[in-house]
């Protein structure tokens, strides 16, 4: 199968021991503990295993070696999986992108309700081709820091409607780049953001998103 998990144990239902009940929830449990002082390390050798995967060509041999090796490690974490509230991997808010491996990772240099500005490193592993940015993955950048200028502004959860993103030249890998985000209007429960991505002064991207604030209980 490809394209989606089917280990449902990904999907741990929340029990009456998590912090919150009901659909999405209201507040984010931050944390700066969960996973102990060195899981940004384990997250950054996470990140850089996916960069010597993506460039490497291993042999036959050394597959065997890696596949046997995270084998072990996938075993020893399904010792410990919990739901995605109570998981470090996206609320540990001092590391960056808050500790979630599936995001770009970025460092949040500013943030309140006139808008957000962080400075975001694609990876090698975020290639798309000839040493450049994948969209795709711009775009997850902007829909999560996009989307933290609509939480900030309506002080609560959102979700993206529509997301547009225009590629006005290469996103380079591997470069500090500068990304800003801010509600530009707000009816109700409607955000309108934009954004914009900088390598120095050049513009890579722009973004023109909707953004809904949920009403309480909303998923
Ligand atoms: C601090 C931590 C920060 C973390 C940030 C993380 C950000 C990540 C954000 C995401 O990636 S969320 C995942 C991707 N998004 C989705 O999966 C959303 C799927 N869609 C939905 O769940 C619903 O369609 C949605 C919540 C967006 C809206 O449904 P609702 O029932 O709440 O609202 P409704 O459909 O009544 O629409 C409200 C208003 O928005 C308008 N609207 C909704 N979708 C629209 C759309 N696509 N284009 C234009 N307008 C739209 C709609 O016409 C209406 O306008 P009016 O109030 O003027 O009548």
């Amino acid at each position: 199968m490809k394209g989606a998990p089917t280990d449902q144990k990904w999907h741990v239902p929340a029990t009456e021991d998590s912090p919150h009940e009901g659909g999405f929830r209201a507040e984010i449990d931050v944390t700066v503990e969960r996973g102990g002082p060195r899981y940004g390390e384990l997250i950054e050798q996470v990140r850089t295993f996916m960069d010597k995967v993506r460039y490497a060509n291993p042999t036959p041999e050394l597959v065997d070696e890696i596949i046997s090796d995270l084998q072990e490690f996938n075993a020893k974490l399904d010792t410990v999986l919990v739901d995605e509230w109570t998981s470090p991997s996206g609320t540990r808010i001092d590391l960056p992108a808050r500790g979630n491996i599936t995001l770009p990772p970025y460092e949040v240099v500013d943030g309140g309700e006139h808008g957000v500005t962080a400075t975001v490193e694609f990876r090698p592993f975020h290639l798309g081709g000839n040493g450049v940015a994948h969209g795709g993955h711009v775009a997850t950048a902007f829909d999560d820091l996009g989307g933290m200028a609509a939480a900030l502004n309506v002080h609560g959860i959102c979700r993206t409607a529509y997301l547009t993103v225009n590629y006005r030249s290469l996103t380079p890998l591997s470069t500090p780049l500068m990304l800003r985000t801010w509600v530009e209007r707000r009816d109700d429960r409607k955000l309108f953001v934009k954004g914009t991505l900088h390598d120095g002064e050049r513009l890579c991207a722009d973004l023109d998103a909707l953004f809904i604030a949920l009403r309480r209980g909303q998923a």
